[in-house]
């Protein structure tokens, strides 16, 4: 929305939330997020065409577009539990807009939604009561957290999906109008409502499919000398494959991949397909896999145990460039090294203490779990008597640190488990590390040392 303010000054843009925090926040000289460049462009237009407030009903009810942009999370009880997408903050701003409506309103589907979820919107929308007439869209976001603002600025894509009638008609056409002012035409790609819905979940399935798929890979690679990266060029050089989004690591993070792969699965099930749905669902197996299979790395390598051993964490958002921790590999690796009884150090510029220990406590026992948790300052305050370091997050401070400095102030011998393959391994190893990158040749002793079961 602050992206739509800058480039659309003649629109005014009001973003509400039922959250007073959060816009106190947005109000504030501190943004609840960290997003390279949003801050300059949010300070450019506040004030001016761009709002942010509380007053949630007052301004829906004057808004000539409603873009609903909450949480649809996966969720945690009841049918479909750990698979289907919680509707119910959906739900209840439908029901609102309907409520506090009295002019006619296009109503955005900005959300990620399960497919036919525009269907139940316009019904809760056509009982509202005041004979208001609202034309139901879906236009999905594809933007990446790290990289949002230029995302927007200059989108692969925009999709608008809305009914074949001359209302929906008109309603796509009012949005696309937004979109061009900025936006090539032929970037702005319109279809029915049902296919903008699908083609969000399948994107991100795609998306996650690839990354699991490499991931796979790697593992084959550990296990017979090849080099994943060498792999992933050769395999990205076949432009019907092209090279990006085939670095293998430990794992996908992020709100995103997980849930929408997830409600494409239950879809699929509710359709009757569960080949389709069995297919999808291997790809988050995988995933959990490849989590997995990184701590038992670990703690075969230290000689099948990490209890009492402090080990560092360098990185716990789920990828650099923001502070996002949500669905972060960096949390289950470090609840495996936990389970196993290992002191954990974590360093990460952008994560806060208190949400690392918030992702890390066990809801049964948080107190316990603290008291092994550490937040260091940087990395050699976290690798500082350490026996292993973890590389979880690819942020670049990480490839220029002093590893020399790192392996000096640590137990020996010393090792490092690179989960994004940010260093030089043949570097560190003449410093005397141990060291694993994911889906390279195996240092020596790791060859040597069974894999934990
Ligand atoms: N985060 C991303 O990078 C990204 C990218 C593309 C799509 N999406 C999709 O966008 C949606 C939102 O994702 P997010 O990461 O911003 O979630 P979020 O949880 O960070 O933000 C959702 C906001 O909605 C507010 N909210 C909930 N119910 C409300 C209501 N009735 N009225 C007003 N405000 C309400 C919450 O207070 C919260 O601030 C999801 O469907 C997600 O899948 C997210
Ligand atoms: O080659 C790769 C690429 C990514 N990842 C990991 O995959 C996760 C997701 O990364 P990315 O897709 O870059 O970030 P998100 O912000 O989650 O963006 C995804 O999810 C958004 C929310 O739906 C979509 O809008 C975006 O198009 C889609 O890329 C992160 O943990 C990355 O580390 C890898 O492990 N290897």
């Amino acid at each position: 929305m602050a992206v739509m303010a800058l480039k659309c000054p003649d629109i005014e843009v009001v973003v509400v939330d039922v959250s007073r925090p959060r816009i106190d926040a947005w109000n504030g000289d501190h943004l609840p997020i960290f997003e390279p460049g949003l801050a300059e462009v949010v300070k450019a237009r506040r004030g001016k065409n761009l709002f942010f407030t509380a007053d949630v009903e007052r301004h829906v009810a004057d808004a000539d577009i409603v873009f609903v942009s909450v949480n649809t999370p996966t969720k945690t009880r009841g049918l479909g539990a750990g698979k289907a997408v919680d509707l119910a903050y959906w739900e209840s701003a439908a029901r609102m807009v309907a409520d506090v409506s009295h002019s006619g309103k296009v109503v955005v589907e900005k959300s990620t939604v399960p497919v036919r979820t525009a269907e139940a919107i316009e019904k809760i929308l056509a009982h509202n009561g005041h004979g208001v007439e609202f034309q139901v869209l879906s236009n999905p976001e594809f933007l990446a957290e790290g990289t949002a603002v230029g995302d927007l600025l200059c989108p692969d894509r925009v999709l608008i999906g809305g009914r074949d009638s001359a209302a929906g008609r008109n309603a796509v056409q009012t949005l696309r109008d937004v979109y061009a002012r900025w936006v090539p035409v032929d970037r702005i790609i319109t279809t029915n409502l049902w296919s903008a819905e699908l083609s969000k979940l399948a994107a991100n399935a795609f998306l996650a499919q690839r990354v699991s798929s490499v991931n796979a890979i790697s593992a084959l690679c550990e296990a017979t000398g090849a080099d994943v990266t060498e792999v992933a060029r050769a395999v990205g050089k076949d432009p019907r494959i092209g090279g990006r989004f085939l670095d293998a690591g430990v794992g996908f993070g992020g709100s995103c991949f997980q849930k929408d792969t997830l409600s494409l699965v239950y879809a699929c099930e509710c359709s009757g397909l569960p080949e389709a749905a069995g297919y999808w669902r291997q790809v988050v197996a995988m995933n959990d896999y490849q989590k997995s299979r990184f701590v038992r790395r670990v703690v075969s390598s230290m000689f099948n145990t990490v209890a009492g051993k402090k080990v560092a964490v360098l990185g716990f958002a789920f990828k650099k460039g923001t502070g996002d921790t949500r669905e972060s590999p960096a949390i289950d690796v470090c609840r495996g090294l936990l389970g196993e009884r290992a002191h954990v150090s974590v360093y990460d510029p952008m994560v806060s203490e208190e949400q690392i220990q918030r992702d890390l406590a066990p809801a049964a026992a948080p107190a316990k779990a603290r008291s092994r948790v550490a937040v260091a300052r940087d990395a050699y305050e976290a690798a500082r008597g350490a026996h292993g370091v973890c590389i979880l997050t690819e942020w670049d401070e990480f490839r220029a640190l002093d590893y020399r400095r790192i392996h000096g102030g640590m137990e020996k011998p010393a090792f490092v488990f690179d989960g994004r393959n940010v260093v030089d391994a043949g570097e560190l190893r003449e410093m005397g590390f141990v060291v694993y990158c994911v889906g390279k040749p195996l240092d020596e002793w790791l060859s040597h040392m069974p894999a934990a079961a």
